[in-house]
């Protein structure tokens, strides 16, 4: 029977946005693949220890040590220095070492990313288009990683310039409204901030100033939005008299 429901097409990845904040990654590997696995978790705020001998860092991996952005142990891998770490990509040129690291996670049931083995990984990294907080991962499930970087620059060429920082003011906005609405009854004030985002244009939320906002947040008329230029010139709105319900 075919109900009224999804699909399932097994075999895919579960694609997340991992909250690794303040989280120990472990990167075992100074080379190439590990220079670039050190700027994705730094880039969402990781605290990082990189362990390899020194003399096998490239250049930027020995910048970053340099830098002090990651801490940094000068030897091949040990086994207690998965200790207290909360994640583990490795990318090293050395087989043996690789599925030595990939079983003692799976025994310490630590996720672990092995560069050079995808069976031995527990996620797999894909190419990644950032601007502010707008990040997209394009996977080929391990298929063909050079076919992911041009799918990525293919749909990162196509969107609008300024979609970053509209999402950014968008973001400023929500923050504001769940100040002032912070139950989650008020559903329908969200409903009505996706209207916002749907009606105006990009140019609109890019420009929308603090003040903008506290307008837009004083504005009660169900079901309807009022314009950037309306909520200037202070027609549509105005005065805050609550309830609230954007
Ligand atoms: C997306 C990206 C992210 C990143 O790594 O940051 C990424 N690989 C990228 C590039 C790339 N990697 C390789 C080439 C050479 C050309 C080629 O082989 O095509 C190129 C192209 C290039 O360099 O331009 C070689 C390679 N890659 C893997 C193996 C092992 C194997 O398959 O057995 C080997 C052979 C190694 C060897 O033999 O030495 C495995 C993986 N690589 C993945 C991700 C995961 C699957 C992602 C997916 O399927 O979508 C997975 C499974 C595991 C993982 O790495 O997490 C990044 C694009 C970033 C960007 O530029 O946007
Ligand atoms: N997943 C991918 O996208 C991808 C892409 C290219 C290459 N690879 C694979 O990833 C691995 C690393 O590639 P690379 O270009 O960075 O290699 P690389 O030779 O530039 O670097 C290897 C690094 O590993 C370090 N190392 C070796 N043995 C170690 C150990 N026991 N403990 C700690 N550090 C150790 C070396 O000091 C060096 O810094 C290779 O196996 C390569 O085949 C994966």
């Amino acid at each position: 029977m075919k109900g009224p429901f999804p699909e399932i097409h097994g075999g895919g990845s579960l694609l997340l946005a991992w909250q690794v904040r303040n989280r120990r990654v472990l990167v075992i590997g100074g080379g190439e693949v590990a220079a670039g696995r050190i700027v994705n978790v730094l880039n969402a705020d990781a605290k990082v220890t990189v362990v390899s001998p020194r003399d096998g860092l490239n250049d930027e991996v020995a910048y970053r040590v340099e830098q002090k952005q990651v801490d940094f142990i000068d030897r091949k891998f040990e086994p207690s220095d998965l200790d207290g770490v909360d994640m583990v990509l490795c990318a090293v040129d050395d087989p043996v070492a690789s599925t030595q690291v990939y079983k003692l996670c799976q025994e310490k049931r630590i996720a672990a990313n092995i560069a050079d083995v995808p069976p031995e990984c527990d996620f797999y990294f894909g190419s990644v288009h950032r601007d502010g907080p707008l990040q997209i991962m394009v996977s080929t499930n391990g298929n063909g990683p050079k076919l992911a970087n041009i799918v990525r620059r293919q749909i990162a060429s196509n969107l609008p310039t300024n979609i970053g920082a509209a999402i950014t003011r968008v973001g400023l906005l929500r923050r504001k409204l769940r100040k002032i609405a912070p139950n989650i009854e008020e559903g329908p004030k969200r409903m009505q901030m996706s209207k916002v985002c749907e009606q105006w244009s990009l140019e609109d939320l890019t420009e929308m100033t603090e003040g903008d906002m506290e307008e837009l947040l004083g504005f009660y008329k169900p079901g309807t939005v009022p314009s950037l230029e309306s909520l200037r010139l202070g027609e549509d709105g105005g005065a805050y008299d609550g309830p609230f319900l954007i």
